[in-house]
């Protein structure tokens, strides 16, 4: 069959049709699916030396969070330097970055697999890949009629892509809203990712203070990035200090500065985090750590925005724009005298709160995805593919550490697998996962892990290790249901260090 007048017709119009709608890339691919056959079709963004996809269909749901640097996948890499169709040979031994991803298809072997680069201005904005089963299944398309469906299709994204900066109401992008940096993007399409990063473009551009709350792990820091990012500040530094892992004896100077001599061991001037942040974006995390005597010198600095370092009596006027992040309830905290009530309002003039992973639905398999492509990236693996069960396994998991522990859990599902299987393509199964708590509530605590234990066989030694002090940090925390002071007594070390190391660990 090759596309006749009506079905051209039919796509060009379908395409149009779907043009101001939100699932705009998701009508585009299915209609091309249809009418051209595929088994799997996917309509992927160009950025910044990647292929984000923005629509797939026939395609494993993880697909949509993985990213494919152009360096890490030949077949895409061809489609970016051809410029034109790419029809790949039916037995190219070019690795598919589908490979494993086309459920019932465990491996791609002789399939027909076709590529479209699309340009607006002669700038690559994307491609459309499409894959059958049958070798042949493309023959019947000329290179004239794919390369219509290529002008087709970049014409529907180039107008949806300008139809979305217009919503934004950004007609030219900025100097200062450049394009993410691709290790900071925030995965997730759920309605609760969708508000959040709606509400980040609403106060990103304002110079209010944001106070961001959400459970551990759940990417405050990443809604800290975006907001500086996407603010006039973006030009000047983003200085990040966390309250919790500030020893009270020099919290004031790292907040501060200090003049030489100001106490044993200040040997020289010193600038603090407020003077380095001078125009730009202070980020104290973990803001509710804060001893009540620092927050009072805080409110001071975001009252008169003036600061003075420790041993000097001259007040120095800064210019920062602060945003604070916390896992802990402040307004309880404010209830409880343990927060200022004054310092409270200060901060939190626009509230911005972090859903947690389990209140994300199908946000699990993309960010899955996500890091399923960066852990196959760092350990230099050709495929890693997230089996049906081991998505399930997933899906119904709870979650207490958020993102983080996910990130983890699927680093170190990749090693074990990597290290009982053979050669360098991955399948994830649900046994790689050791997840314990399938019904979780936000006061449950971590798994209860001996740490009497083996490590699991074949991790590194520092895989090994990681995985020791997990189970310790946890069952000191289990000990001391779950306060960190009494934790850290247990297990000998300073609180605050706990708290670094049990961050590092994907605990907290
Ligand atoms: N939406 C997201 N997409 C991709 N990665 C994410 C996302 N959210 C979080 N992450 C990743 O999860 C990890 C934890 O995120 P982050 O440190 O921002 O969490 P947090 O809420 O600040 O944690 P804590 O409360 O412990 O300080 C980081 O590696 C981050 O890059």
């Amino acid at each position: 069959m090759s596309l006749s007048v009506n079905l051209l017709a039919k796509i060009a119009i379908e395409l149009q049709n779907g043009i101001s709608q939100e699932n705009r890339f998701q009508r585009l691919i299915s209609t091309l699916r249809e009418v051209l056959d595929c088994d799997a079709c996917a309509l992927l963004r160009y950025e910044q030396q990647q292929f984000r996809p923005l629509a797939i269909d026939g395609l494993s749901p993880d697909v949509l969070g993985r990213r494919f640097a152009l360096e890490a996948h030949p077949r895409l890499e061809a489609i970016a330097r051809a410029g034109d169709v790419v029809r790949f040979p039916a037995d190219s031994t070019l690795p598919d970055p589908y490979d494993g991803l086309i459920p019932d298809q465990e491996v791609l072997k002789v399939h027909a697999c076709v590529g479209l680069p699309l340009f607006a201005s002669q700038t690559l904005i994307g491609a459309l890949t499409m894959d059958g089963m049958n070798p042949t299944q493309f023959d019947t398309f000329s290179d004239e009629e794919l390369r219509l469906i290529a002008v087709l299709a970049a014409g529907a994204l180039n107008n949806a892509l300008l139809i979305e900066q217009l919503e934004n109401h950004d007609v030219l992008p900025a100097p200062h809203q450049g394009s993410k940096a691709p290790d900071s993007e925030m995965i997730g399409l759920s309605p609760g990712m969708m508000q959040l990063k709606k509400e980040i473009e609403i106060v990103a551009p304002s110079d209010l203070n944001v106070l961001i709350s959400g459970e551990t792990g759940t990417g405050k820091e990443l809604v800290a990035r975006a907001i500086h990012r996407a603010s006039t500040r973006a030009e000047k530094p983003l200085v990040y200090l966390n309250c919790a892992a500030l020893p009270e004896s020099v919290a004031e100077s790292e907040l501060f500065g200090h003049v030489k001599g100001a106490f044993t061991g200040a040997i020289s001037n010193r600038s603090g985090k407020f003077e380095m942040a001078h125009e730009g974006t202070l980020f104290l995390d973990e803001i509710g750590e804060l001893s009540l005597p620092l927050q009072a010198k805080l409110l001071r600095v975001l009252q008169y925005g003036d600061i003075q370092r420790v041993g000097d009596d001259r007040s120095l006027r800064v210019d920062v724009r602060v945003l604070a992040a916390t896992n802990r309830d402040l307004k309880q905290e404010v209830l409880d005298g343990n927060f200022r009530a004054d310092l409270f309002h200060r901060l939190s003039v626009f509230p911005v709160s972090v859903p947690a992973l389990r209140e994300r639905g199908d946000d699990i398999a993309l960010l899955a995805g996500f890091f399923c492509e960066q852990s196959r990236q760092r350990l230099g693996l050709t495929q890693v593919v997230l089996s049906q069960g081991a998505l399930q396994r997933l899906l119904h998991y709870g979650w207490p550490g958020n993102i983080r522990e996910l990130e983890h859990a699927i680093y170190r599902a990749i090693v074990l697998a990597r290290a009982t299987g053979s050669g360098s393509e991955v399948v994830l199964e649900p046994g790689h996962f050791a997840l314990n708590d399938p019904s979780h509530s936000p006061t449950s605590l971590a798994p209860v892990v001996s740490i009497q234990e083996p490590a699991p066989l074949g991790l590194s030694l520092r895989d090994a290790t990681d995985d020791f002090q997990r189970r310790a940090v946890r069952q000191a925390l289990t000990h001391s249901h779950g306060n960190w002071a009494a934790a850290a007594r247990e297990l000998d070390v300073n609180v605050a260090n706990l708290h670094r190391l049990a961050k590092r660990l994907g605990i907290k």
